[in-house]
């Protein structure tokens, strides 16, 4: 049960909804990572303690930022983008309104549409948490590093299941990972194309250059199926995107091979999964705030 409705803002504050879709525009046109960065932001969020913008918190006496957490530290951005659409939102609303959840939910739709994947209705009404940790941060954000059986319990935690898991990984149509994200994987492993590690090692020497950035994805700015054809290539970047396909006990190969060539089919699951993640634990109601500076709980 959720109590969320994607006709939330619709009497409050009608503009709200275009307002997110017009920052965002302009943020993917000014840097087209960016609207994989911001797709990454909802994910972060939803899988530490729920879609509730804890993300978003700066370091406080009280608090440690999940920004600090291994997954996000010198990792995760995008957050200048998010400040501008509350700055945004809450100008053309009139006062604070819009939670930064729904923001980052909205975001991450936002994004994919602007880099050519198909749209969904986004479920509203999450409010936001006042509280966040960056243990917590640790112990759920998937390391590049699992194995099939990490991948499908780390997410199965979440209350995600297999299908979820090769769709949302599709998210990886997008952006970029740093060298030291993937050298085990292009150094270590023996499900690689051979030339793929080749021409990855290129990019991301033995030792030195931990930031080098290589894309997800060949087509890294356009949100297509490249990702999953690759993988049945086996080119992918990542040790966790690798183990999707030929990577395990083989029970997602079947859903990567089908995703490579039915782009209608990843679409739609696609959509289906992040609406379920989205639904993640959320507060409603009474829960949580509304907070005017998503980086800071309200002190009042
Ligand atoms: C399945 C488990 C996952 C693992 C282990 C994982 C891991 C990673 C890693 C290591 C990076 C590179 C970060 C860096 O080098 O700084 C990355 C980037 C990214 N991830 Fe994931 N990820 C997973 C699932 C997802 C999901 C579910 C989504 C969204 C639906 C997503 C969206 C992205 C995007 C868009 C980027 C590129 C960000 C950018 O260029 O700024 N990932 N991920
Ligand atoms: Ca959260």
């Amino acid at each position: 049960f959720s109590a969320l409705s994607p006709y939330y803002y619709d009497r409050v504050c009608p503009k709200a909804l275009p307002t997110i879709k017009r920052v965002v525009e302009a943020a993917v046109y000014n840097e087209r990572r960016m609207g994989a960065s911001l797709l990454r932001l909802h994910f972060h969020d939803c899988f530490v303690n729920g879609c509730d913008a804890s993300l978003l918190l700066d370091s406080t006496s009280t608090i440690d930022s999940e920004k600090n957490s291994l997954a996000n530290k010198n990792s995760a951005r995008g957050f200048e983008v998010i400040d501008l659409i509350k700055k945004e939102v809450d100008k053309i609303c009139g006062r604070p309104v819009v939670s930064c959840a729904d923001i980052l939910a909205v975001a991450a739709r936002d994004s994919v549409v602007a880099l050519g994947g198909s749209s969904w209705n986004v479920q509203l009404g999450r409010r936001d948490s006042t509280t966040g940790s960056r243990t917590q941060a640790d112990n759920n954000l998937p390391s590049p590093l699992l194995d099939l059986p990490g991948l499908i319990e780390n997410f199965k935690r979440q209350g995600l299941n297999q299908k979820d898991l090769v769709a949302l990984s599709g998210g990886h149509t997008l952006g970029y990972a740093q060298c030291f994200k993937f050298r085990d994987h292009i150094y270590n492993d023996t499900n690689i194309d051979r030339n793929f590690a080749k021409e990855s090692r290129r990019t991301c020497p033995r030792s030195g250059g931990d930031t080098n950035l290589a894309p997800l994805d060949p087509s890294h700015d356009s949100f297509d199926t490249a990702y999953f054809s690759n993988l049945v290539k086996y080119k992918g970047l990542l040790r966790s995107d690798q183990a999707l396909f030929h990577g395990g006990s083989g029970s997602t190969d079947r859903l990567v091979k089908a995703y490579s060539y039915n782009a209608g089919a990843f679409s739609s699951d696609f959509a289906k999964s992040m609406v379920k993640m989205g639904n993640i634990k959320v507060l409603t109601g009474k829960q949580g705030q509304i907070r005017s500076n998503c980086r800071k709980v309200n002190n009042y």
